[in-house]
């Protein structure tokens, strides 16, 4: 049995990772579950997972939370710091990251210190800090699996070609609600059309990063990292139909592919039973109920995000990290429609010459760029008028 930490379980990939824990009671347990606000769905899947810990971080919530699960052998706790100390627990044997934002990377550090093997979905931990986090976990000997469904596609691809250089790896992307769109269309999208993903149903800042192509961007960051590559040997490619998840193409230029209909429940499933695969009843994709697979280059004029992120890889140090944090405020901005669609590149370009360049960053100094950043974005979304475009 494998005690898993679900971090971020009231969202939209904890409740998937909940569904694969459920389908196989046999071989893992929800040992820790957290979440933000979400007090009433903690608390209906503390009492269905029976966990050793449940976790809220909004202090207002917990009184609610510790009420409930009272009677119960659940131990409650409050706030981002209880889930650092919470995942280093002994009985713990893997942590799943599902938290959305840079509030996933102390936690993920904290458990990979303790030996944790991680699950990641939390890919904007890899983004800030993919060098710190990498060479952390080579040294505590501990295994990174990719939740998301790229880079999943990527690592089942490289599945026994251990001996074998990539020439490159082909990230696929669905191109988002605005495919196609021009700036001039750009300018007027609302937030309503921007969280109608075409394939995916996700949380809303994953789904604003994929309509404005920054999701993208930052899988090539996380990419980098997750498979030590070069940044050209990342290739992107638009793919409508999220099929094809990722590729790889070797030296002799064979390709290799992993393909299956847009389904979450794949990806983290082989993530908790990694190296093996177990039987389940998703839905099977099939080839005749889909005969058009079709590819196009991604539009970098139009959608400059994801401009901005091979720019932020190619310069490194706390550029990445400069660009996650202008993202998640602009994007925090964009879904309180106080930031245009267009706005939100301005923000991170304004941000990546308005911060402080640290070309070799300690922990510390992700933790203060992230923070100047956050204090700049909103300042800029406050004061100036241009940005409402
Ligand atoms: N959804 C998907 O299909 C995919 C997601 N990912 C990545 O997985 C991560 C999670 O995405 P997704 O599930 O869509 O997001 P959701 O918004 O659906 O869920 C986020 C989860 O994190 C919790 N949370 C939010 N803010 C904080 C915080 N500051 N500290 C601690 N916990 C917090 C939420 O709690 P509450 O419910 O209380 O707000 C919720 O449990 C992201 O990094 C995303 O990029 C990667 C690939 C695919
Ligand atoms: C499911 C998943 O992994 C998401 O990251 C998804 O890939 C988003 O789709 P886009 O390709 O539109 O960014
Ligand atoms: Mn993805």
């Amino acid at each position: 049995m494998k005690n898993i930490a679900v971090l971020g379980s009231t969202g939209s990939i904890g409740t998937q990772t909940l569904e694969v824990i459920q389908d196989n009671p046999d071989r893992f347990h929800a040992y820790v579950l957290t979440a933000q606000t979400n007090a009433d769905l903690l608390i209906a899947q503390s009492l269905k997972f029976k966990p050793a810990y449940a976790i809220i971080c909004d202090e207002q919530k917990y009184p609610l939370v510790k009420q409930a699960l009272a009677h119960t052998a659940v131990k409650v706790l409050c706030g981002h710091q209880a889930i650092c100390e919470v995942v280093t627990e002994k009985h713990i044997d893997m942590v799943l990251t599902a938290m959305v934002g840079f509030a996933g990377l102390e936690p993920t550090i904290a458990a990979i210190k303790a030996g944790k093997d991680i699950a990641l979905a939390n890919k904007e931990t890899l983004v800030v800090a993919g060098e710190l986090v990498t060479q952390l976990a080579k040294q505590h000997n501990v295994k990174i699996l990719p939740v998301d469904s790229e880079h999943s596609a990527i690592f089942q691809c490289l599945a026994g070609e251990e001996h074998n250089p990539i020439e490159k790896i082909i990230l696929t992307a669905s191109g988002g609600p605005f495919r196609g769109k021009g700036l001039d269309y750009l300018s007027t999208v609302t937030r309503e059309a921007a969280l109608k993903h075409p394939n995916w149903v996700m949380g809303a800042k994953i789904t604003i990063d994929s309509a404005s192509l920054m999701n993208k961007g930052l899988e090539v960051i996380e990419a980098k990292w997750l498979f030590n590559l070069n940044v050209n040997k990342i290739e992107v490619i638009v793919h409508p139909q999220s099929i094809i998840h990722s590729m790889v193409q070797f030296i002799d230029g064979s390709i290799k592919a992993q393909m299956g209909l847009p389904d979450m429940k794949l990806p983290i499933q082989y993530a908790l039973t990694y190296p093996h695969r177990v039987r389940n009843d998703f839905k099977r994709f099939s080839f005749t109920d889909h005969p058009t697979l079709s590819f196009e280059k991604p539009d970098k004029q139009s959608f400059r995000n994801l401009a901005l992120a091979f720019e932020a890889l190619e310069k490194g140090g706390n550029m990445p990290c400069i660009i996650n944090a202008a993202n998640e405020i602009a994007v925090a901005g964009f879904l309180k429609d106080e930031v245009g669609f267009l706005a939100m590149s301005d923000i991170i370009e304004q941000c990546m010459t308005g911060i402080t360049f640290v070309q070799n960053p300690s922990l510390d100094d992700y933790l203060n760029t992230d923070k100047e950043t956050r204090i700049l974005a909103q300042n800029l979304i406050k004061h100036n008028a241009a940005i409402k475009a």
